[in-house]
């Protein structure tokens, strides 16, 4: 396995007027696997903690961050000199916002400075390069972030991320932003980038961009993979997904036409114990104050005491 989170559970300390302490859980305990070529979506609402995820598997939290769990890269645990080494290299991060493009660097350098390895030369003519991919010109490389769109931004992150040759790509919201036929172009790279080989997390808010490209979809509810399922199940009336959230999110799609789902999720601020999903859940019953322990089948692995 290209890479493997492992009971992944992540929260934050916060200290309020009078210092007093309080630690909240974001995360709780997830598991996930990228196998080399392959795409995994990670679906899920706004908050429901995506970035935190992708943060946590580069090693780049705010101080007030606490991690449990393992996170491991070719069977090695990512940690200190190893996580140092794999960042940027054999992993690339293209991250949800444009703040992390260095506001005092021009675009060239910062492109091509993702070419490790390479000569200076040779660095350079592979950023152009890869920029005339991502249907940026040239003129691109000497200009600061600043005078860059919100889109060709968004692109310089995504040409940084393929210049890197990381075997592993974490896309954040990759086409936040796009229109539709941007929208497609960057699905194109993240597929041709899988088949070369490399694993990629796809993280999105939109059901349809994670079904056109994904070989398989995490859904994250209020921190917690509720159900990991194969693109095929997603088909007819759901019978095949096995989380009623995961149903309910089939079902609201606009070509089924169906209702969607009354509520909000939760806040982490303001946790119930047991199962997050429970007081929208039709199938709730005396079980569900207590988290579900995940049931592993041959489409997947869910979390719900009612379904299978
Ligand atoms: N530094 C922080 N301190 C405290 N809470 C945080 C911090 N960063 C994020 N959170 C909380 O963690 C939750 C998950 O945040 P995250 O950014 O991972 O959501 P997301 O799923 O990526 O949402 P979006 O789709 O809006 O990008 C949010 O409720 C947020 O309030
Ligand atoms: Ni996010």
């Amino acid at each position: 396995m290209l890479l493997e989170v492992k009971n992944y559970s992540l929260g934050f300390v916060q200290y309020t007027a009078g210092l007093k302490r309080r630690n909240f859980t974001v995360l709780r305990e997830m598991n996930l696997a990228v196998a080399p070529g392959e795409i995994v979506a990670v679906f899920g609402a706004s908050g429901s903690g995506k970035s935190l995820l992708a943060h946590g598997i580069f090693g780049i939290l705010p101080e007030n961050a606490w991690a449990a769990g393992e996170i491991r890269l070719g069977g090695e645990l990512l940690l200190g000199d190893r996580l140092e080494r794999a960042r940027g290299r054999e992993m690339a991060l293209i991250p949800q916002s444009v703040d992390f493009l260095d506001p005092l660097m021009k675009v060239g350098r910062q492109v091509a400075d993702a070419a490790r390895g390479a000569g200076r030369g040779e660095r350079k003519k592979r950023a152009e390069a890869v920029l005339a991919r991502y249907g940026l010109s040239p003129a691109v490389m000497g200009m600061y972030p600043f005078e860059l769109s919100g889109g060709m931004a968004r692109r310089v992150l995504a040409a940084s991320a393929f210049l890197s040759g990381a075997k592993l790509i974490v896309a954040d919201e990759p086409t936040t932003g796009l229109h539709e036929a941007a929208v497609r172009e960057e699905m194109r790279h993240l597929a041709e980038l899988a088949e070369d080989g490399a694993g990629v997390i796809m993280i999105t808010h939109d059901m349809n961009a994670a079904l056109r490209s994904a070989h398989r979809v995490a859904v994250l509810y209020a921190g917690t993979i509720v159900e990991v399922a194969r693109r095929e199940a997603f088909a007819g009336t759901g019978e095949a997904l096995m989380h009623p959230y995961t149903r309910a999110l089939w079902r609201a799609l606009p070509m089924n036409a169906f209702e969607g789902l009354p509520g909000t999720q939760p806040s982490h601020l303001s946790p119930e114990a047991g199962c997050p999903f429970a007081p929208r859940c039709s199938l709730r019953d005396g079980r569900c104050g207590e988290v579900p322990p995940v049931t592993v089948w041959e489409g997947g692995e869910f979390r719900c005491w009612a379904a299978g």
